[in-house]
């Protein structure tokens, strides 16, 4: 892959354009194809030596287009091979009929194709072309080719899936391994598009990195060069004053475990001070359990209005474990001028008034990071999470400018989205990361890093990342206090 865009993610349409674009540029769009059939037929020969014949499945595109010169570069190289078509090939235009012309392969029509012991599937149906449901004919293959464990290589994308999206339309392949080009695309990495991509391989057919810039856009793979820049270091000079102090608030005294745990994630990312502000009649359990963690009674908004006072208290953890209702919304409603994240609790506590909050965060730098689950985000968007037509990339971008504040839509594949259009996916989640309190550890994170000075978007871009980080080195079946003592900064 080349380095210059390995995180970037361009939609079906943008990378349409960059190959519009390359055309119009003097470049041989046959040669790009070309290109792009040779590294298929390359990663089909290295994944599977065995084959007893690879089966090229065409589509009646460019996709297809791809397949043919898959279906001859594999030939050539000596293996068996069959082709099945979708549509009637002479209907094939441009590059894709210049392939169809240079594979001298017979082939037969899609139905025909009936599943043998030791076949690998070359899908090459339908690409980013596709743009409604698959037809029966196409859902029927895939049919078979998954009753009969067949394993699939796919061109760009599966065939079914939708490459702006990561959605399904009707039915879609499961790809062992996915050959795209230049860039991944949103369903490389958005569910359920990624667990059907198997590993993906991006391959540079020499679109000249320009074009590629040029529809780039701000939308990105989470990865440490999208923030390490603004990542806090940890100079001789720093001492803990220097490092922000965070304030975490706790619940009652019968949940306040949530709140330690964020307490506990942001002191271990390198906040310099973290307080637990609890209430009176928690301070007993509280105290009972923290060390290094300091405690402050705060039972209403004037206790908090005096705290406020000091503007050292620069960062803030509201809602794991807080409770819903009135005093949740006048407590975050009074730090609207510092950096806030708005968690669980805190975030359903504005759901029939949404816009109190988004109106208390608007002015200025964005300090607002709002950590919505797929339910919490329904909560305070609900046009935006009833939308089918929308991905998960622009819900959470539609939600930043609404709220002027940055969306962590968390799952297991986060986006991260700042009012100004960033927009960042994460894919380095393990599945058992997914654990009581592991939400809570994360808000703790990403507030201590505000604490540290770094800006919002960075923060819960790095934040984000580094709790992925920690649950696979955390391993299986971690515990949150494990995923807390495996943060790496
Ligand atoms: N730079 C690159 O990335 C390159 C990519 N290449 C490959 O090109 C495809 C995209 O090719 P395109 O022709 O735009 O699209 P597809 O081949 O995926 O599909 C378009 C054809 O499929 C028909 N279609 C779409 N949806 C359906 C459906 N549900 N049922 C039936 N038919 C469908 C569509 O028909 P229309 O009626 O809508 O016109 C088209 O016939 C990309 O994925 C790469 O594999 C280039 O090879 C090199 C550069
Ligand atoms: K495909």
């Amino acid at each position: 892959m080349n380095k210059d865009c390995e995180n970037w993610l361009l939609t079906p349409a943008a990378m349409g354009r960059v190959d519009d674009a390359a055309a119009r540029s003097g470049m041989n769009s046959y040669g790009l194809m070309e290109k792009a059939g040779q590294a298929v037929s390359a990663a089909a020969l290295r994944l599977f030596p065995g084959a007893r014949r690879f089966v090229v499945l065409s589509g009646p595109g460019n996709n297809g287009g791809d397949g043919y010169v898959t279906a001859r570069a594999l030939s050539e190289a000596g293996a068996a091979v069959s082709i099945f078509r979708l549509g009637d090939p002479s209907r094939l235009k441009g590059d894709a009929a210049t392939a169809f012309a240079h594979c001298l392969l017979d082939g037969d029509d899609l139905d025909a194709y009936q599943p043998w012991a030791g076949d690998v599937v070359v899908d090459a149906i339908f690409g980013a072309g596709l743009d409604r449901p698959v037809p029966d004919t196409v859902r029927h293959v895939i049919e078979r080719v998954n009753v009969a464990s067949i394993p699939v290589i796919a061109v760009d994308l599966p065939s079914g899936l939708d490459g702006r999206t990561g959605r399904v339309l009707g039915a879609a392949f499961t790809a062992v391994h996915t050959v795209t080009f230049m860039t991944r695309k949103p369903a490389h990495v958005l569910l359920p598009g990624r667990r059907l991509c198997g590993s993906v391989e991006v391959y540079d057919i020499g679109v000249p990195m320009r074009i590629v810039a040029g529809e780039a856009g701000c939308v990105r793979v989470n990865s440490p060069s999208e923030w390490q820049y603004e990542f806090p270091s940890e100079g001789l000079e720093s001492h803990k004053f220097s490092r922000g102090h965070l304030t975490v608030f706790s619940g009652p005294a019968a949940a306040t475990g949530a709140a330690r745990l964020s307490a506990a994630a942001g002191l271990r990312i390198g906040a310099g001070l973290v307080t637990l502000a609890s209430p009176t009649a928690a301070l007993e359990t509280n105290a009972a359990q923290l060390t290094a963690v300091m405690l402050k009674a705060i039972d209403n908004p004037s206790d908090l209005a005096v705290y406020l006072d000091d503007p050292r208290h620069n960062a803030f953890v509201i809602g794991p474990g807080f409770g819903i209702g009135e005093r949740t919304r006048a407590f975050a409603l009074a730090l609207k001028d510092r950096l806030v994240v708005l968690d669980a609790d805190a975030i359903t506590s504005f759901r029939d008034e949404p816009n109190a909050l988004f109106n208390a965060f608007s002015g200025g730098d964005f300090r607002l990071v709002l950590t919505p689950h797929e339910g919490e985000f329904a909560r305070l968007f609900p046009d935006l999470a009833t939308d089918e037509r929308q991905s998960k990339i622009e819900r959470a971008l539609a939600a930043a400018v609404r709220a002027h504040a940055v969306i962590v839509y968390k799952g297991a594949d986060t986006v991260i989205a700042a009012p100004d259009g960033r927009v960042l996916v994460n894919d380095n989640a393990p599945a058992w990361l997914a654990t009581a309190g592991s939400g809570d550890v994360l808000a703790g994170m990403i507030g201590g890093l505000l604490a540290q000075g770094m800006p919002a978007f960075e923060a819960a871009a790095a934040g984000v990342f580094l709790h992925g980080k920690a649950g696979t080195a955390a391993g299986r079946g971690l515990t949150s206090e494990h995923l807390i003592t495996s943060i790496e900064r």
